[in-house]
């Protein structure tokens, strides 16, 4: 049987390991599933957060598949094809990565080897839709834009009228994709995987046709921001920066709330877009902490062999990060 290849993207923090966890203890217990995971940042978080699921995990960091490692990308999913024969393979590129670029390479593959494109989804939180379409659109937009499947993250912590506006903003970028609106916590995990494999698979071809299309009119940054993303073909690496450590520290969850509440409130740290991490808190208790613009959250987590935790944003002020994170 050909292995299903499931590409779940979306912007930094919006909720990609957290689905695939649900998918993998929900539904995908029975299937041998293959996580191939590309972190932006040098120090990975999610290899560990994913590990308890027991899956097989390729973990492919500091960078992006669609830029500065495509050939460790290609070399990867040829590996773990050949290797384990997958029933699904799925793939979670970083936060910034290109859903086109990320597209293109898996067809380059699949050509070669008998799996295809199931899944070609981005999950979108819309709560921060607008700020990020409005500063990051050459990355956001292209997300959108080459989906199949939009799956809306957190709608049960936005208002009916404003989670509208931006269902009507998403549809004016993509036509076409099936958007999901119910809060993952109300869906099995077969009902979120069944309408998201429903789409199907588009010859590649056709895939690059409608993302010239949508490119060239630039429907996404048109739309009441006055800017097209036309002048912009930058890679990630170009534009967004990682700051991260391994640690032995032992921190109160007192002293995390407060460094990220200093992320969150001052501007000296640069733009931090996201910050995550998995740090002791005593001999035996471990927290995995999650920043995202003006929110974070803390929960209990397995100890792992170190502590560690990675900062990702724009004009990061290192000095500063070092200092708040007392290294
Ligand atoms: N309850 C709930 N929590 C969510 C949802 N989406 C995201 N979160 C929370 O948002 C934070 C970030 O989620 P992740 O799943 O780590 O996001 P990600 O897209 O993998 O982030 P990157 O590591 O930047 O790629 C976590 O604290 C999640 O618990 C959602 O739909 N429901």
């Amino acid at each position: 049987m050909s292995t299903k290849i499931d590409i779940i993207s979306g912007f930094l923090g919006s909720g990609k390991t957290t689905l695939i966890k649900k998918l993998l203890s929900e539904m995908l217990s029975s299937e041998k599933v293959v996580i191939i995971e590309n972190e932006f940042g040098e120090i990975g978080i999610d290899g560990g957060i994913l590990k308890d699921s027991g899956i097989q995990i390729r973990e492919i960091n500091a960078g992006c598949i669609c830029c500065t490692l495509l050939g460790n990308f290609d070399a990867a999913l040829k590996d773990v094809l050949k290797k384990y024969h997958p029933d699904r393979v799925i793939i979670e590129p970083s936060g910034v990565g290109k859903l086109s670029d990320i597209t293109a390479a898996c067809q380059k593959v699949i050509a070669q080897s008998d799996s295809e494109i199931n899944i070609q989804a981005v999950i979108v939180d819309p709560i921060k839709y607008k700020m990020y379409i409005k500063n990051f659109s050459e990355f956001y937009s292209n997300q959108i834009e080459c989906a199949k499947t939009i799956i809306l993250s957190r709608t049960q912590k936005i208002d009916q009228a404003k989670l509208s506006e931006v269902v009507n903003d998403i549809r004016k970028c993509n036509p076409s994709a099936k958007i999901m609106t119910t809060p993952w916590e109300e869906l099995s995990a077969q009902t979120i995987l069944a309408a998201a494999e429903e789409t199907g698979s588009t010859p590649l071809i056709q895939q690059e046709e409608a993302f010239e299309s949508v490119h060239h009119h630039g429907h996404c940054t048109e739309h009441g921001h006055g800017h097209c993303n036309c002048e912009g073909h930058h890679h990630a690496d170009d534009v967004f920066e990682n700051w991260g450590m391994e640690t032995p520290h032992l921190f109160s969850e007192e002293q995390i709330k407060n460094m990220l509440k200093k992320l969150s409130e001052s501007e000296k740290y640069g733009t931090v877009l996201r910050a995550k991490g998995i740090l002791p808190v005593s001999e035996k208790n471990w927290v995995q902490f999650d920043f995202v613009p003006e929110e974070f959250e803390l929960h209990p987590i397995a100890p792992d062999y170190t502590g560690r935790l990675c900062v990702i944003g724009v004009n990061l002020n290192r000095p500063a990060l070092a200092e708040l994170f007392g290294v």
